[in-house]
């Protein structure tokens, strides 16, 4: 597993562009080595921010849309079109503007689909979903994601993995339905820590004052279980994406001066 680097922008404005500039040139990379991209989108202000900077990027036409599969890190389980589920949100935010291919829209499954409001079965049937999608050449029941990206909770959850609970310490399962999130809505389908570590590069996104305790937290050598965010590392990259109210309870340290 990889050692967290960490990139520092001015504001959250900068960093969303910053990120979606990165995450073209990643898509546009892989699409050419391997024929087609695969990306973990995440919920929450700071991975919807990035997403709307990507749709108002001209760049965003050197993407190949109908060869890119989207995939969600986590999902609130809640009906179809529900304007908090974070595939409704990413939706307005991008996935409405762009020629992407529907069968490679990966949605988790919604509370009122074909599991009801059994959110176990929602979680099996996505972890089947993933499994078929992984090939031989990769390393589990998924697919290795080519970026998969996280929003960092202020009390540093990623995905639906909050602290203590029991998803956090799932070493067997790729998707678990969560109850009882303090976070509403309190019912959710969540990516594990070993499918999240499946992928190649993992972002964390962390923008704002309210970030800024988890960030130093989760980097600081807390464990995963009391700080998820700690647990979330990429194969070959683990990238966290700061704007300077984040970082500001960081040591100067930890991040190159050039990046602030
Ligand atoms: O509920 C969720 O929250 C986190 C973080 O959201 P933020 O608004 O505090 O940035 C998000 O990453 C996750 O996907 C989402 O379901």
């Amino acid at each position: 597993m990889s050692t967290p680097q960490l990139v520092v922008h001015r504001d959250k404005e900068l960093m969303a562009q910053a990120a979606a500039a990165r995450l073209i040139t990643r898509i546009v990379d892989a699409q050419s080595s391997r024929g087609s991209a695969s990306v973990v989108l995440t919920g929450g202000r700071n991975g919807n921010g990035l997403l709307a900077a990507l749709a108002a990027a001209p760049a965003r036409d050197a993407i190949d849309w109908s060869r890119l599969d989207l995939w969600w890190g986590d999902e609130r389980f809640l009906p179809e079109g529900d304007p908090d589920r974070n595939v409704t949100q990413a939706r307005e935010a991008l996935l409405d503007a762009v020629p992407l291919d529907p069968e490679r829209v990966h949605a988790m499954p919604a509370s009122d689909g074909p599991y009801g409001s059994d959110v176990e079965a929602a979680a099996e049937a996505y972890a089947e979903e993933l499994a078929r999608a992984a090939g031989p050449e990769n390393h589990g029941p998924v697919p290795t994601f080519d970026v998969l990206m996280l929003g960092v909770g202020p009390d540093t959850h990623v995905a639906s993995l909050f602290p203590e609970l029991p998803a956090v310490r799932e070493t067997e399962r790729t998707v678990v339905g969560v109850r009882g999130a303090p976070k509403p809505p309190p019912t959710r389908v969540t990516l594990t820590l070993p499918a999240i570590r499946a992928a190649r590069e993992v972002w964390l996104l962390a923008a704002g004052e309210d970030k800024a305790q988890a960030a130093a937290i989760a980097l600081s050598g807390a464990g995963e279980i009391q700080a998820p965010a700690a647990g979330a590392r990429g194969r070959a990259r683990t990238l966290w994406l700061l704007d300077a109210a984040a970082a500001s309870q960081l040591p100067r340290s930890m991040y190159p001066p050039a990046s602030a």
